[in-house]
C-alpha cells in the first residue's frame, strides 16, 4: 500500500484507515519513519481497552521467561503465545517474530533477550502475563540470568527429537538455583522421529521432575500452547516480594539506545527496561540511580507487546520500559536500583560495582566472569572513524552488558579498545551489531583468554643498622595479561596461570570415539564419564579455556555428525607453562598477531599459523617472509611469493567503463584491508590464524 499524501504535524502521525475489510484503528506512525513512497505495512492495532487494563491486581500477573538449547524452538513457541493471545495476528508469516535485530533474523538465532506483555482470558479472568524469549546459545547465557532477575517461573523447553542437551542442563540450573517454578515442556512433537516417551524419561531421571507435570506442544502448528498458557497461569505464583504501597523501587535489567527516535527527537537518550518491585511509577516522576546518585524525569512509560505502548504508569509486579533524558550510556547500569528521587530505600539485590575497566556490572545470578571472557583488540578500519566508533561501542554496550571494555592502541593499528566477550560467537554478533547498526566496520585481532602472571622478585635489603648486612625480601607482584602484547618478557621470574573450564558434552554414543581425540588433543583431562541413557553418554572434561574458545564446538559439531552439544563453566586458574609467539612479517613484529600457547605446543602451533597466513594474506608487489619466534628465536618460516596483480590485464579493448569499474572493485577491495607497515592484511586475518 502506498500513501501518498502526508499531512505532518506533531511526531506522532494519527491516522483512521480502513483497507479492504480490515478497520485499522489509530494506527500510530513516527511521521518521520514516512516518505511520499513508503510502503505501510498495516496491523491492527490493539483495542484501547487493554491499555486501560494494565492496572492488574498482582495476583492476575504472571512473569516468566522461555528456557533451552539453542534451536529447541523457544522462539517458535513465544510467535504461537503472540497470536493466541491476540498480540499479533496469526500470519504465515510470523517467524521468531521476537527476534528483531538484523543479525538475529539472518543466522536464524537469539542473541538478545526480548520480552512482550500479552493479556490472556482465563477462568473468567484477564491475566497479563510478561514473557521473556531468552537465546539458547552458550555465549549468550548471559541473557538467561539477566532475564530470570524478572521472573517468578520459567518455561523449559526441549525438543522431543534431541532430548536434553547440554544448555538445557546448564539453563535448567539457572532457573533451579534461582528458585524459579519450572514448567517442563516436551517440543516438536508433530515430528516424524519425536521420541516422547524417551525424552519424558530423560527429564524425569536428569532433572528429578514428575514425569506428569511434562507438557507435550508443538510449538510449529501450536498443538498443546493452550494448555501451556493454562500452566503458566495456575503453576507460575504471581510476582512475589512485590508492595505497591511501598515506595517506588524498580530494577533496571536492560537497556539501549535508540538511535532513530534521538535522531528525529522523539525522545533524548537511553531506554530503560525494568521491573517495578514496589510502589508506582508515572510520567512526570522524578527518579534516581541508587548507584550514580544521578536523578531524572521521566518523559515516557511504555509495555511492549511486542510493539511499544505508551502508558501513563507502571505499578509494581509489571515490567515496562521508560526513558528519563539519560544521555550518558554508563548512567544505565544493568541491575540499578531506581526510586523516586530523594527517598531513602534498600537497593534491590544483585548489582555488582563496575571494575574501572569495565562500564558494565553483572546481575543476579552471574555466569560471565572475568575468567571465562575471551579478549580481542577493535580498531576503526579508517582512524578517523574514532569517535564514530567510540560512540557505537558505548551505545552497543549499553545493550549488551556482558562485554568487558578498556581502551588500549597498537602501534599498527592506532587507538582502539580492548574488548571482552563470553566466546567467539558472541565476539562475532557484537562486530556484526557495529557494522549493521552503527555503520562502524571494524578490524579484530587475535582474540585471547586473560591470564594470570605472578611475579616473584628476590631483594636484598640492607638491614636498617649494618650497611653491610642484608635480608632477602621477596615481592609477590600478581597481574592478568588478556592481550599477547602485554605479555612480559621476563620469563624467568613469573609464574603463568590460565583460566579453566569445566565443560559437559553430551553424545550419543556412537561418537565417543571420536570425540576423545580431539579432547585430548585440546588438553583435556576427563573428569567423568556415564550413560545419560541407553543412547547417550554425558562426558565431563577439564580444559584450558584457550583450547576451546576458538572452534572446538564446530569441530565436536563435525566428528559428531552436529548431534553432540557442549556446555562450560568456569573452573578457576591453573599454573602452567606458556610462551608468547610473536609473528614478523618481513622482520616486522606485527604484534597484533601473536598469541599466548602452552610451551609443548609452541613448534606445532607457530608452524599451523604461518602456513595459515601463507593462505590468507594476499600475495603482494613484494616477497613476504612470515615468521614465528618465541622472544627472538625463529621457532617456523614460510614466505610469500611476489606479485603483480594488473586488474586490468583481460580487460582488451577499449571500454572505458568496465576498466573503471575493476579499478574501483579493486581499490574497495583495499579498503577491506588493513596496512600494516607496507603489507595489506584482510580484517579476517587476526581470527583465522587460529582456526584449524
Ligand atoms: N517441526 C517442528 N519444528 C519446530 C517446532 N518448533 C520450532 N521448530 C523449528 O525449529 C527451528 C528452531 O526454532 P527457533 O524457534 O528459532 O528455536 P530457538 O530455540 O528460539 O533458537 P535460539 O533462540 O537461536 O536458541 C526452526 O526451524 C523452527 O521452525 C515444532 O514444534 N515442530
Amino acid at each position: 500500500m502506498f500513501i501518498r499524501y502526508l499531512r505532518l504535524g506533531n511526531s506522532l502521525w494519527n491516522l483512521k484507515y480502513s483497507v479492504t475489510n480490515k478497520t485499522v484503528k489509530h494506527l500510530c506512525i513516527p511521521f518521520c519513519h514516512l516518505s511520499s513512497s513508503t510502503t505501510v505495512h498495516f496491523q491492527e492495532v490493539r483495542e484501547k481497552k487493554f491499555e486501560e487494563k494494565l492496572d492488574y491486581p498482582l495476583e492476575l500477573i504472571r512473569n516468566f521467561s522461555i528456557i533451552a538449547h539453542i534451536d529447541h524452538g523457544k522462539s517458535t513457541l513465544a510467535d504461537r503465545i503472540l497470536e493466541l493471545t491476540g498480540a499479533i495476528k496469526k500470519n504465515e508469516e510470523n517467524k521468531q517474530v521476537l527476534d528483531k535485530l538484523q543479525v538475529e533474523k539472518e543466522r536464524g538465532i537469539t542473541v538478545k533477550a526480548q520480552s512482550a506483555s500479552i493479556f490472556y482470558h482465563h477462568n473468567n479472568k484477564d491475566y497479563l502475563l510478561n514473557l521473556i524469549d531468552t537465546p539458547g546459545h552458550v555465549d549468550f547465557s548471559y541473557e538467561v540470568s539477566r532475564s530470570v532477575a524478572a521472573c517468578q517461573g520459567v518455561i523449559l523447553l526441549v525438543d522431543a527429537n534431541q532430548g536434553v542437551q547440554a544448555q538445557t542442563v546448564a539453563n535448567f540450573y539457572i532457573a533451579f538455583t534461582s528458585e524459579l517454578t519450572i514448567i517442563p515442556v516436551l517440543n516438536k512433537i508433530d515430528l516424524k522421529n519425536a521420541k516422547p516417551e524417551e525424552v519424558t524419561e530423560e527429564i524425569m531421571t536428569i532433572f528429578d521432575i514428575d514425569p506428569d507435570s511434562i507438557l507435550k506442544i508443538s510449538a510449529k502448528f501450536g498443538t498443546g500452547v493452550d494448555d501451556l498458557l493454562k500452566a503458566i497461569v495456575d503453576r507460575i505464583p504471581p510476582p512475589t516480594n512485590c508492595d505497591r504501597s511501598a515506595p517506588f523501587r524498580a530494577l533496571l535489567y536492560d537497556s539501549w539506545y535508540d538511535k532513530y527516535k534521538v535522531r528525529m527527537l522523539i525522545l533524548v537518550g537511553v531506554i530503560c527496561q525494568i521491573f517495578v518491585v514496589d510502589g508506582t511509577i508515572s510520567v512526570g516522576d522524578q527518579i534516581q540511580s541508587h548507584h550514580t546518585g544521578k536523578s531524572y524525569e521521566v518523559k515516557n512509560i511504555a509495555y511492549l507487546s511486542p510493539d511499544e505502548r505508551p502508558i501513563q504508569k507502571l505499578l509494581a509486579g509489571q515490567v515496562g520500559i521508560l526513558s528519563a533524558n539519560i544521555r550518558e550510556t554508563s548512567e544505565a547500569l544493568i541491575g540499578d536500583t531506581f526510586h523516586l528521587k530523594g527517598q531513602k530505600i534498600e537497593p534491590l539485590p544483585g548489582f555488582k560495582e563496575p571494575t574501572p575497566m569495565a562500564i558494565i556490572c553483572l546481575v543476579h545470578v552471574v555466569t560471565c566472569n572475568n575468567y571465562l571472557q575471551v579478549y580481542a583488540g577493535i580498531y576503526p578500519i579508517e582512524s578517523n572513524d574514532q569517535l564514530a566508533l567510540k560512540n557505537a561501542i558505548e551505545k552497543l554496550t549499553l545493550n549488551d552488558s556482558s562485554v568487558k571494555l578498556s581502551v588500549e592502541s597498537s602501534n599498527a593499528l592506532g587507538q582502539g579498545w580492548r574488548v571482552g566477550f563470553l566466546g567467539l560467537l558472541h565476539m562475532d554478533v557484537f562486530n556484526t551489531r557495529l557494522e549493521q547498526e552503527h555503520g562502524t566496520p571494524v578490524v579484530v585481532t587475535t582474540p585471547s583468554v586473560s591470564y594470570k602472571i605472578i611475579r616473584r622478585i628476590v631483594r636484598n635489603i640492607p638491614k636498617q643498622k649494618s650497611k653491610k648486612a642484608t635480608v632477602v625480601k621477596e615481592e609477590v607482584e600478581e597481574f592478568i595479561v588478556n592481550n599477547p602484547a602485554r605479555w612480559p618478557e621476563d620469563a624467568a621470574n613469573i609464574e603463568t596461570y590460565e583460566p579453566m573450564a569445566k565443560a559437559t558434552i553430551i553424545t550419543p554414543e556412537a561418537y565417543v570415539q571420536n570425540i576423545l581425540p580431539i579432547c585430548e588433543e585440546r588438553r583435556g583431562e576427563q573428569v567423568d564419564i556415564k550413560d545419560l541413557d541407553s543412547k547417550r553418554v554425558i562426558m565431563v572434561y577439564k580444559f584450558p579455556l584457550n583450547e576451546i574458545v576458538v572452534d572446538f564446538f564446530d569441530e565436536l559439531k563435525s566428528v559428531s555428525s552436529g548431534y553432540a552439544t557442549f556446555d562450560y563453566e568456569d573452573a578457576g586458574y591453573e599454573l602452567t607453562d606458556l610462551v608468547k609467539i610473536g609473528i614478523k612479517l618481513n622482520g616486522n613484529l606485527v604484534d597484533e598477531l601473536s598469541f599466548i600457547v602452552h610451551r609443548s605446543k609452541a613448534q606445532v602451533v607457530g608452524r599451523k599459523i604461518c602456513l595459515k597466513l601463507v593462505e590468507t594474506l594476499p600475495r603482494q608487489l613484494f616477497q613476504i617472509a612470515i615468521q614465528a619466534v618465541i622472544n627472538s628465536k625463529v621457532i617456523a618460516r614460510e614466505t610469500i611469493r611476489a606479485v603483480k596483480k594488473d586488474v586490468l590485464a583481460k580487460c582488451y579493448g577499449g571500454d572505458v567503463t568496465r576498466k573503471m569499474k575493476l579499478l574501483q572493485r579493486q581499490a574497495e577491495g583495499k579498503k577491506r584491508m588493513k596496512m600494516i607497515g607496507n603489507i595489506e592484511i584482510p580484517r579476517n586475518t587476526f581470527i583465522e590464524v587460529l582456526k584449524k
